[in-house]
């Protein structure tokens, strides 16, 4: 748990339950100084924590007092705010009788009367490490920090050549800076960048800093933030904590601002609003976490720089940031003391930037249950389908001609003899579907058979058709520009046998809408036995990349079908390998029997799976399918089969229908999930499909889902959909009834 952090003020958030009654200040008054300096004298060497936290309440306040901020500034109440929770959720675990909470009003009272009496008495330094990239005003920072040119600037080269200590007085607090030399841009400087950083990580091993202040222009706005490998190389240098107390500084804040999409200037909170936030994204993205939320000071060291009736250095919003930027400091360190102090562990579970996540078990071994779809008609390895090639073989020519109506003749015809008339036509469209499927097996059977001769013949038929055609480029929206961090891909379409096409990205915001991708389909018998097949999708543009592609290669040889398969998938910026090799073979006329083996690799894990199937087909009609499979690795393993039985309508598989009803089970972790399913596809009269589905399982989580779909009576699907939603509500109505009967 963590409760006071430095990362977590934002001077922004106010803090209405704390408001501090002013009046109480003076009621306090009554305090005398030295009452006050003996209870501050008492907690000071008291070794109980939370009577030191007491302690660093009152310096605290004092030091506020000092560097001339009020007691009632955001930041200040919040870190009192978090320093009086912290005490309080401590003493309560621990049973505390002490009641902890030196009151915020006390405490400021306290405060008050010890700085009247001119004790100079706080053991209070800073050190602080400074970051960033040449040019951004590190060492200009210090210098007006301090009020005089300690360290020198340079606005044509890198000024600071290496690390050098700063140390001085401000406002009577000592204050250390550790001044680094700027970090190049992320692009090719990598490499100097990590050796700086190391440098800086061995300079401040012995003796750390309490705050880090990473420097950036608020003036320098592009659209896309190219400095993210730059922050995600400081946080594998120092490790994730490094940004927990981290001020981000942004320099040049009184430059001018630029024009927004209007042509106007963009409001000054607006545009430091968007240029933090997408800071604040991308070091989010560095830790790999999102709660983390650093203050932002806003800084000007232009010796110009406006100033205000007492001489300080303020920003166009009118924040005197010299003073601000010594506040959140203070504030950073008070919150650390008090953490370690507490024992609070930092609450962010921050993901070791090089780790990667542990891919879910149960999801692989489903997807190495699950058939794997061999893509092109394999040369009728289907059992079934190839089945279906015997018998009613040529029905469909023999059927008398019939004589197609035109519209007019249609609509002279009486309902009876429509009807009639519409299912003659869809009787004899299944018969064609049914037609031409048999003649596809027969082809892909004769391909199977042809020998290496006729291929050679294909291959010289083919050579004149292996042209490469450029489809015309897709539309692209007008608002598309260059700053989009797009490339453009070109469309070709080759032989059948493969086509490559762009990915449109339809969800990007207006500007953003754009191809950023392309995707390849290919597909060959290479020899008559012998398919490979490839299909994949690759996404990139100037920031990330991605790729996830299936290939593989079937193999059939008698009643035996091999297949071998190659998968990548890009997920977490790792690539997850997967290689499966599965035999199935036909050892009965209704029965066939297959196993197959899986070895995925995920970054350093790897994971074996195995898999025994089998499916028996009664008649044409009915197919039943059983599979159980395992999955081990990574200390982990998990287990899982199922069982599905499918009645196919009589038409199968030109029309699609078909009751299937499954039941599965699933072992992980010492925990076993039982589930069932129900689904079924039907046709309701000749234009209409529905289908349904309905699953379960024993942690009582499941899904209902009812769809219909029809080319013609729109109404029709309206119909059933709305007399669904009546008796479901009819039956709730009726349910509250009985509840209140
Ligand atoms: N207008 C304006 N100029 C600034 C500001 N901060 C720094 N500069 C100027 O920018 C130039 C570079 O500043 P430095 O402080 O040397 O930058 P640095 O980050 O220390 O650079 P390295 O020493 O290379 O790491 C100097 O000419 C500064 O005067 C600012 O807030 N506003």
């Amino acid at each position: 748990m963590e409760m006071v952090t430095g990362a977590a003020i934002s001077s922004e958030r106010t803090l209405s339950e704390n408001q501090v009654n002013v009046s109480s200040v003076h009621e306090q008054s009554l305090v005398t100084e030295a009452s006050a300096l003996a209870q501050y004298n008492s907690n000071k060497g008291n070794k109980d924590p939370l009577t030191q936290v007491e302690a660093f309440q009152i310096s605290f306040l004092r030091l506020v007092q000092r560097i001339g901020q009020s007691p009632e500034n955001p930041v200040v109440l919040q870190v009192l705010y978090r320093l009086e929770l912290a005490s309080l959720i401590r003493a309560a675990e621990s049973n505390n009788v002490k009641k902890p909470g030196l009151k915020i009003d006390k405490a400021r009272a306290l405060a008050l009367a010890l700085e009247e009496s001119g004790h100079d008495d706080i053991d209070f330094s800073l050190k602080i490490l400074v970051l960033g990239k040449t040019g951004v005003g590190k060492s200009a920072t210090v210098n007006s920090l301090f009020d005089e040119a300690k360290v020198t600037t340079n606005a044509f080269r890198p000024s600071t050549k290496g690390i050098q200590q700063v140390v001085g007085t401000i406002k009577g607090i000592k204050v250390t800076f550790i001044d680094t030399p700027g970090l190049l841009p992320s692009n090719n400087n990598q490499r100097r960048n990590r050796k700086i950083l190391i440098e800086v990580r061995k300079f401040i091993r012995k003796s750390p800093p309490d705050v880090v202040l990473y420097f950036e222009r608020l003036d320098f706005y592009d659209r896309v933030y190219y400095d993210f490998p730059l922050l995600k190389l400081i946080t594998n240098v120092f490790g994730s904590s490094i940004w927990f107390n981290t001020i981000l500084v942004m320099t040049h804040s009184s430059s001018p601002l630029p024009e927004g999409m209007d042509g106007y200037p963009v409001s000054y909170e607006e545009f430091v609003g968007q240029r933090t936030k997408l800071l604040q994204s991308y070091i989010h993205q560095a830790v790999s976490n999102t709660q983390l939320e650093n203050p932002v000071l806003l800084a000007e060291n232009h010796p110009m720089c406006m100033k205000n009736s007492k001489g300080e250095k303020v920003l166009p919003n009118g924040q005197a940031w010299l003073s601000q930027l010594l506040l959140l400091s203070i504030s950073t360190k008070v919150l650390g003391d008090a953490n370690s102090l507490l024992k609070f562990q930092n609450s962010f579970q921050f993901v070791k930037s090089d780790s990667i996540r542990q891919p879910s078990l149960p999801h692989l071994l489903s997807s190495l249950l699950q058939p794997r779809s061999t893509g092109t008609s394999i040369g009728g390895n289907d059992f079934q389908v190839d089945d279906l090639s015997d018998g009613e073989e040529d029905e469909y020519d023999q059927l008398p001609p019939i004589r197609i109506l035109t519209k007019a003749q249609y609509q002279q015809l009486s309902r009876l003899q429509k009807n009639a008339y519409l299912d003659e036509l869809d009787y004899r469209e299944t018969l064609y579907l049914k037609k031409q499927w048999r003649a596809e097996i027969r082809r892909n059977k004769e391909s199977m058979l042809s020998n290496s001769g006729a291929s050679e013949n294909s291959e010289f038929e083919n050579s004149s058709s292996d042209e490469v055609v450029q489809l015309p480029d897709m539309a692209i929206p007008l608002s598309f520009d260059s700053n989009c961090p797009s490339h453009r891909y070109r469309c070709l379409l080759g032989t059948n046998e493969w086509l490559l096409r762009p990915v449109l990205d339809s969800q990007g915001w207006d500007h953003d809408v754009c191809f950023d991708g392309i995707s390849l389909d290919f597909s060959k018998q290479i020899k008559g036995n012998l398919t490979a097949s490839v299909a994949g999708q690759m996404r990139k543009d100037k920031v990330d990349f991605s790729i996830q592609s299936d290939s593989g290669v079937n193999f059939v040889h008698g009643k035996c079908l091999f297949v071998s398969a190659f998968d990548i998938l890009t997920a977490d910026k790792a690539l997850v390998c997967t290689y499966r090799g599965d035999v199935k073979f036909k050892n009965l006329n209704c029965n066939s029997t297959g196993c197959g083996l899986s070895l995925t690799s995920f970054g350093k894990m790897h994971f074996i799976g195995a898999k025994l199937e089998d499916s028996i087909s009664l008649g044409r009609r009915f197919k039943l399918v059983a599979n159980t499979g395992c999955l081990v690795g990574n200390s982990q393993e998990t287990y899982g089969g199922s069982v599905e039985a499918t009645i196919r309508g009589k038409d199968f598989p030109v029309r699609d229908e078909k009751v299937t009803v499954a039941a599965n089970f699933l072992t992980y972790d010492k925990d076993m999930v039982l589930g069932g399913s129900f689904q079924t596809d039907f046709r309701v009269g000749r234009v209409a499909k529905m289908s349904f589905n309905a699953n379960m399982n024993s942690r009582s989580l499941g899904q209902i889902s009812f769809k219909v779909s029809t080319s013609e009576h729109f109404e029709l699907g309206l119909i059933t959909a709305v007399s669904l939603i009546q008796a479901l509500f009819h039956k709730r109505n009726k349910s509250h009834e009985w509840e209140k009967t």
